[in-house]
């Protein structure tokens, strides 16, 4: 390869599958750093007619995963919801371009993380999963390595990120007068039933002993302001006790600012000659 094919690849042309709040964030946060070289070829959305004056000039609008082709992307980005995670995903792996996941809870389904893993093994494509809102994943991946014997993660949110989900079965959101925990569980059944709330267990789980060993315990709790994460975790490597606490998306409290945070991390290494 010559030094200017190497020095090509410090471009990026992205396609980003959903325009809300990950996405709207992670575009906005590069164009304020001025990372010029990161394209927004295409946007994903549902309703190709409805007016959306923040897109980046650059993009078009795309509404169906075989407007991928012929496209001329580096890799996709999904930051939409569960659903669009196999049509997308496959669409971009079978063009041999890298996915990049954020709906993590779509692999609570080993079949379908099996398909998506097979058309990546077929084109060499690979599918890749961020930290998203967690931290410390890179330490427990890597001690994953020798044996863990156990994985426990503790998802804290406000009673309003819960609302419009599974916990308003489980416990009076708004009469909490202390933190409570709803549920607990695997990380497999935390994810299934929160797909909106806990893709992060899926992470941790993946990095980790699994989604079947890890544990899962989803708090509310009236007296935090963001969404924290605890990871405990111990094994061959040592002992690990990992602790965020991430402040909200504006547009979305569900979902953490570092979520979109890590993105752009993600993007900005692809370009970078020091890659941290
Ligand atoms: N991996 C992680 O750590 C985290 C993952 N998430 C997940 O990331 C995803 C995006 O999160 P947010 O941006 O906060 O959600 P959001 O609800 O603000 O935005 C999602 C957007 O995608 C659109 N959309 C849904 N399905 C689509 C499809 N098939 N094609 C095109 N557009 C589609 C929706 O209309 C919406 O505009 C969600 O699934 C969320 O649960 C959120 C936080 C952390
Ligand atoms: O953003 C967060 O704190 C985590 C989250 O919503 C998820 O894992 O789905």
């Amino acid at each position: 390869m010559s030094v200017s094919e190497r020095t090509s690849r410090r471009h990026l042309r992205v396609a980003i599958v959903g325009w809300g709040a990950i996405a709207r964030r992670v575009v906005a946060l590069l164009a304020e750093r001025g990372r010029g070289e990161i394209a927004f070829v295409a946007v994903a959305v549902r309703d190709t007619a409805a007016s959306r004056p923040d897109l980046p000039a650059s993009a078009r609008l795309i509404a169906e995963p075989g407007d991928l082709t012929g496209l001329d992307i580096d890799l996709v980005v999904e930051a939409a919801g569960r659903a669009s995670v196999e049509p997308w995903g496959q669409a971009a792996l079978s063009a041999g371009r890298d996915f990049v996941v954020s709906s993590t809870s779509a692999f609570c389904d080993d079949a379908l993380m099996a398909r998506l893993v097979a058309s990546a093994d077929h084109t060499g494509a690979q599918i890749v999963v961020p930290p998203g809102a967690m931290g410390g994943i890179d330490a427990l991946a890597a001690a994953a390595t020798l044996c863990l014997d156990t994985v426990e993660h503790t998802i804290v949110k406000p009673p309003a990120a819960w609302r419009g989900t599974a916990a308003e079965t489980l416990v009076d959101l708004d009469g909490l007068n202390r933190a409570a925990i709803f549920f607990s569980g695997t990380a497999r059944q935390a994810a299934d039933r929160f797909p909106q709330n806990a893709n992060v267990a899926v992470i941790s789980a993946l990095a980790g002993i699994g989604l079947d060993r890890t544990r899962v315990s989803l708090c509310a709790d009236p007296a935090a302001s963001r969404n924290g994460h605890r990871i405990a975790a111990g094994g061959a490597f040592g002992r690990l006790d990992i602790s965020i606490d991430n402040e909200p998306l504006a547009t979305n409290p569900k979902s953490s600012e570092m979520t979109a945070l890590s993105l752009v991390r993600l993007l900005e290494n692809r370009v970078r000659a020091l890659v941290r």
